[in-house]
């Protein structure tokens, strides 16, 4: 019988490689793994996150230690979130002895809303991504949430004797971050400037209520990812961000679509 103690077996990764080109990313991908993370409020949400690992691997060595990735994933004690992402990333790096690693995380995320009218309970999901990146130049990360909300078109407003086409738009805001900005904080900026947000339950006042709200707050696909651009343009927790939006179309059977890429 052939012996399998570890210390006998061929550390293969550990051989030299003779072609001489470093990688930029090698790593585990679509790892799907239960995942703690830390609210504005200091609880701590159960979610299922797809992360994504990599560090970069030299020239010289033929392969890195796949295995540690999983190993620091299921061991971390820590709920994971923005502001612990770094430190979890920087096990990644040590544990891998890499020079660069980057992490991607993405996962849904609830926030419990209160009816406009009503005032009843329930939750609503939103879809989280944090980037975090670290190399010769830093620590980089990147925050992105996507919003799904109400859109009322001013056009068909304006020039319709009665009612307006609307529709569910996704709002993606991706923000580079100068200091921490909580999930929740991105999410009430797109929120406050939609035509309208959504909620998982609504009784008939609050029907009421977010359809007249909605039409009295119409906006295009462009006034979505503006409004949004100016609020996030003051805050200078943020260094740089994408903002866009695809508006469903009710009308149509494709989506409208604007981007805005700024620097703060
Ligand atoms: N580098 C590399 N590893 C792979 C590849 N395919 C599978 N493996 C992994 O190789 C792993 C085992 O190698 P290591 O991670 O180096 O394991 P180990 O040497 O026992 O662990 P350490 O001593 O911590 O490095 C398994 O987890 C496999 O997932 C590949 O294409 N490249």
């Amino acid at each position: 019988m052939r012996d399998c103690a570890a210390e006998t077996l061929e550390d293969v990764q550990g051989r030299a490689d003779p072609r001489a080109i470093a990688i930029q990313r090698v790593g585990v991908k679509a790892v799907r793994h239960p995942l703690r993370i830390s609210d504005r409020d200091d609880r701590v949400q159960h979610s299922i996150a797809l992360c994504n690992m990599y560090v970069a691997l030299p020239a010289h060595l033929k392969g890195t230690h796949m295995s540690r990735f999983l190993e620091i994933l299921n061991r971390y004690p820590d709920p994971l979130g923005v502001r612990t992402i770094a430190g979890f990333l920087e096990e990644v790096r040590q544990r891998l002895e890499a020079q660069a690693a980057r992490v991607e995380l993405r996962f849904p995320y609830f926030v419990n809303k209160r009816a406009p009218v009503s005032g009843v309970e329930s939750l609503l999901d939103y879809e989280v991504e944090i980037l975090a990146d670290r190399d010769a130049s830093g620590l980089q990360l990147d925050l992105g949430v996507m919003v799904p909300v109400t859109s009322l078109c001013p056009c068909s407003k304006s020039i319709s004797d009665y009612g307006a086409h609307n529709q569910r738009s996704h709002v993606w805001v991706r923000a580079q971050l100068a200091q921490t900005v909580w999930i929740e904080d991105l999410i009430d900026v797109v929120e406050s400037v939609a035509s309208c947000q959504l909620y998982g339950l609504l009784k008939r006042p609050d029907e009421k209520f977010v359809t007249e709200y909605a039409y009295d707050h119409p906006k295009f696909v462009e006034d979505m990812v503006r409004d949004v651009a100016l609020r996030l343009h003051k805050d200078p927790r943020i260094r740089r961000f994408t903002v866009s939006s695809e508006n469903f179309e009710s009308i149509h059977n494709h989506s409208a679509y604007a981007e805005i890429h700024m620097d703060n």
